[in-house]
């Protein structure tokens, strides 16, 4: 049965208000693959190793998270066919270490790829606090990969950032786990996609795979680390699309030019599972 867009484009997803501390941010830091270095005080401030915790940037991406909304029969998605396409996100103000928030998302866009060439779901999430000012703003793109064809517009679609045509500046290293998947749902998408065999095999995947954001995050790291010197304040926006799946355990190698333009390869495999990416540094910083 076709989606019905009217009803997508206006689906209400309830906001969330969330009180974080110390921790879940240690189990994001945790999660995206920080600590590895038992000697390296500058990640393990992330986690709240020597002193309070401070927030990774781009747990803005999981805060406040709604859940996998998409797998509600009601939207009338095949949700075994989802995957991430595309991630963004924009901090207004450095994320504090611990507060309450609300999270609120919409649903702003569907683009029809056409008929088995699947769907684009675009979706915005903004993270408040309790004086009501927004300290991120999330940009989302799914990928309906079993719901082109439903008769919708094919336009506009966002443009990639095209990378530089030269090689990278910096390269940095994030190994993950197999279980990083098993660790990684905890902070919100418990897709079973990323957990159980046998719905990875369903989904076309010989094994489970990696949830889109716990690579964004490993590339948000590296990106931190190297344009950033681990100063979080220094962290202003950051986007990315996912080219290819990621299997736990993997290796993934983000490169990055000068000009906060970067990629993310599975270096096992040597494949870019994230390109088009560019970091931006906040203003003033
Ligand atoms: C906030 C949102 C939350 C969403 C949460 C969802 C729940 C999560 O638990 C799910 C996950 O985390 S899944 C894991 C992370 N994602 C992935 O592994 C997907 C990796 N990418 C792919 O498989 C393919 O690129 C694929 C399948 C994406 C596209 O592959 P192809 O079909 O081969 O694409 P191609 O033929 O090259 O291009 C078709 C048209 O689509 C555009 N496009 C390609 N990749 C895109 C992407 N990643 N995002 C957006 N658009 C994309 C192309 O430009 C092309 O457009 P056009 O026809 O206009 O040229």
């Amino acid at each position: 049965m076709p989606i019905d867009p009217d009803h997508l484009l206006t689906y209400a997803i309830p906001p969330v208000t969330q009180d974080y501390g110390p921790a879940d941010i240690a189990l994001y830091a945790l999660s995206i693959g920080m600590g590895q270095d038992p000697m390296d005080l500058r990640r393990l401030a992330y986690l709240g190793a020597a002193g309070e915790a401070r927030a990774m940037p781009s747990i803005a991406t999981v805060l406040g998270h709604p859940g996998f909304w998409l797998a509600d029969p009601a939207t009338g998605v095949d949700a075994l066919k989802v995957v991430h396409g595309e991630q963004g996100m924009t901090l207004h103000r450095p994320l504090p270490p611990r507060g309450r928030i609300t999270a609120r998302t919409r649903v702003t866009g569907l683009i029809d790829k056409g008929p088995g060439r699947g769907a684009l779901l675009y979706s915005e999430k903004t993270i408040a606090n309790e004086n009501d000012a927004v300290l991120a703003t999330c940009r989302g793109t799914t990928f309906l990969r079993g719901d082109g064809g439903f008769g919708g517009a094919s336009e506009p679609v966002r443009a990639p950032h095209q990378l530089p045509d030269r090689a990278p500046d910096h390269v940095f290293d994030t190994p993950t786990r197999p279980e990083q998947a098993l660790l990684y749902r905890w902070n919100g998408d418990p897709n079973p996609l990323h957990l159980d065999p046998a719905v990875a095999a369903r989904a076309g995947f010989p094994r489970p795979i990696l949830h889109g954001l716990c690579s964004y995050g490993c590339a948000a790291h590296a990106l931190l680390a190297v344009l950033c010197d681990y100063d979080d304040s220094r962290f202003g926006a950051m986007d990315a699309r996912f080219t290819a799946h990621v299997f736990p355990g993997e290796t993934l190698r983000t490169e990055i030019w000068a000009d906060g333009s970067f990629r993310t390869r599975a270096v096992e495999r040597d494949v870019i599972v994230i390109g088009n990416g560019l970091f931006q540094h906040r203003e003033g910083s």
